[in-house]
């Protein structure tokens, strides 16, 4: 890679309207991790703090040209997959993905229901999902909910709960930790489980951690990192946005703020 081109991640996701999740969350940790952010877009919401009052699926020819438009030009070097919806866009995406190189890590947050509640994933797209994505996936990056619903179970935690995740094809698994009193990830690949800790900050503005840990990893390893270190970075890059959350936006949950923008000034100001 020449030393003036920055990584290339490509984020095949949903848009939200209020900023808080979606691709705007995926842009936004992108460029906070050093890379150059590209994206394809799956469905349209209209979407804030507190409801999804609408969706507005892309027409799955659509997807593949967006895929296609980026990586014939600009490369890439890590993508991450977000809201699918329904089993047509299941279908896109994976023939989306057959246009990725070989090699190109693929981080999968399999996205189920907003923080608002709203479910963003039709229950006959699970299925889909299953067999057509996880398989391809480098790191899958569930929360608690999600990855009990992929294993099946409703009982299993830690490790086996990882396991039987990771049993349905991906090399390695998160289970993100923000619906855990201890917001601990449990990270999982062939060599074994690490804990992934670190503090909890209060809740109220956590719109788009998800999406915001999924693509902070893949921007590390687009930045060359293994999956394990990614995995840690991905952990520190959204609790930091947590943290600086903007919970005076919106009635609901605030979103995430990866850049700190209270922080800044204007350029030029
Ligand atoms: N209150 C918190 N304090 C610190 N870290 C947090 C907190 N909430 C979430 N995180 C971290 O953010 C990342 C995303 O986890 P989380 O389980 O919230 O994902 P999610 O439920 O898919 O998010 P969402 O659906 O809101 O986008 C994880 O690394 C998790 O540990
Ligand atoms: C578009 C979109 N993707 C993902 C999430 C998950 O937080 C959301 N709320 N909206």
């Amino acid at each position: 890679m020449s030393p003036r081109r920055p990584p290339v991640c490509l984020t095949i996701a949903g848009s939200d309207s209020g900023g808080g999740a979606g691709i705007q969350a995926d842009l936004k940790a992108f460029a906070a991790c050093g890379t150059h952010g590209t994206s394809a877009l799956t469905a349209l919401t209209a979407q804030n703090t507190v409801a999804v009052t609408a969706v507005h699926p892309v027409p799955g020819a659509f997807i593949v040209e967006q895929v296609r438009a980026v990586v014939d030009d600009l490369g890439v070097d890590a993508v991450k997959l977000g809201m699918i919806g329904s089993p047509a866009t299941a279908a896109a995406v994976a023939e989306a993905l057959d246009l990725v190189p070989a090699g190109v890590p693929v981080v999968v947050d399999p996205v189920m229901v907003a923080e608002s509640g709203a479910r963003l994933l039709d229950p006959e797209a699970h299925d889909a999902l299953v067999r057509l994505i996880l398989p391809r996936a480098t790191v899958v990056t569930p929360n608690l909910p999600e990855a009990r619903a992929l294993a099946g179970d409703a009982t299993l935690d830690g490790a086996e709960l990882a396991a039987a995740v990771r049993a349905l094809g991906p090399a390695a698994v998160v289970v993100t930790g923000g619906h855990r009193d201890e917001a601990t990830d449990v990270f999982q690949d062939a060599d074994g489980t690490t804990l992934i800790p670190g503090p909890r900050h209060p809740d109220g503005a956590a719109h788009g951690s998800g999406c915001t840990h999924a693509s902070a990893l893949a921007a590390h390893l687009a930045h060359g990192h293994a999956p394990l270190e990614a995995a840690r970075a991905a952990r520190r890059v959204a609790a930091h946005a947590v943290a600086h959350g903007l919970r005076d936006l919106g009635t609901g949950a605030g979103p995430v703020d990866v850049l700190d923008v209270r922080s800044r000034t204007a350029p030029g100001a």
